[in-house]
């Protein structure tokens, strides 16, 4: 693959041990140009392992990582100035003031964005003077950010990027997300915020002890699933004997009955057959589709389950 077919990031089988952990177990996924792709999964799932065989910061043990078509190892040199990486800790100059070690990071660029424009976008002004180790822990991040964003990159790593940040700086964050993805560049980012992936994510994998153990956009995710809740209205006080063999029902008020766990529509078909077995007079019925969250606790807790490829 060459020229404009090649995929942001591409990653094949790829495995990453630390000693006697597999932290990465065959992993293979690609994030194609101009597309966010969040990686999900519960701490020590892989996420970061992964990332830092796409950054370049270590070989994989086995299987093969493609950046904007270069090997991230052997062709370092000529990728760093067209990626922005951001990562779990700082990783800058503790000493340096964080206005300083902005304008380093923009010396380093052939096109730099304006970094006064950065400072004032990500809340940094008033801090421009302080070194990097007096900083708050949110401060950091968006520093690091911006430090990340400040040479125009192609392509975005980013490791947690809200994590330890405030609301007002995560919906920003969220924001200068959105715009590099509207100006074609390409993301690909580990969270642990569900509404993080959901709002910014084209594509999602949900790594699983080193495993993928689900890929697909965040509705094919959720669609994949199905209906989470059922909620009928229904004559007051039913007994709910029969119905209780299969599913957890509740008489949440009276009249008002709540069945979860997933149904597809079999199971919707029987649980209205009883509704109708038991002459009950049904005045409304409602469902609930699975949220990301239902789906990657379901995910994280049960068997893996590949939602779609
Ligand atoms: N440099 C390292 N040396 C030794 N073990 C490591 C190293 N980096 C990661 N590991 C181990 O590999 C496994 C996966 O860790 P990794 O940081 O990739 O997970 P993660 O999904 O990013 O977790 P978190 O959400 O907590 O950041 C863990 O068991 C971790 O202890």
């Amino acid at each position: 693959m060459e020229g404009g077919d090649v995929a942001a990031v591409e990653v094949r089988d790829a495995v990453v041990r630390w000693g006697d952990t597999t932290a990465v177990d065959g992993v293979s996924l690609c994030v194609p140009r101009g597309r966010v792709l969040a990686l999900l999964g519960h701490n020590g799932a892989g996420k970061t392992s992964l990332l830092q065989v796409c950054e370049g910061f270590r070989r994989p043990d086995s299987g093969e990582a493609r950046v904007l078509g270069l090997d991230p190892v052997g062709d370092h040199d000529e990728l760093m100035p067209r990626l922005g990486i951001m990562l779990q800790s700082g990783g800058v100059y503790p000493w340096a003031a964080a206005g300083e070690i902005l304008r380093l990071f923009a010396s380093f660029a052939a096109h730099p964005l304006d970094t006064d424009m950065l400072l004032d976008r990500l809340g940094l002004r008033r801090v421009e003077r302080t070194r990097f180790r007096r900083l708050s822990g949110g401060e950091q991040q968006r520093l690091s950010l911006a430090v990340a964003l400040v040479g125009r990159p192609e392509l975005v790593f980013l490791d947690e990027p809200t994590a330890g940040m405030d609301t007002e700086a995560r919906h920003t964050t969220w924001q200068l997300i959105e715009e590099l993805r509207a100006d074609g560049v390409s993301v690909l980012l580990t969270t642990h915020l569900l509404d993080e992936a959901e709002r910014l994510a084209d594509d999602v994998v949900i790594m699983r002890s080193g495993k993928v153990a689900a890929t697909g956009t965040p509705a094919e995710l959720t669609a994949a699933a199905g209906i989470d809740l059922l909620e009928v209205r229904a004559d007051p006080g039913l007994d709910l004997t029969g119905l209780r063999t299969h599913r957890k029902v509740t008489e949440t008020s009276p009249g008002e009955y709540a069945i979860a766990g997933e149904l597809d529509t079999k199971g919707l078909a029987e649980v209205l057959g009883w509704f109708a077995a038991v002459d009950a007079h049904v005045t409304a019925v409602s469902s609930r589709r699975r949220t990301l969250e239902d789906v990657y606790l379901s995910l994280t807790t049960q068997a893996t389950v590949g939602a779609t490829e």
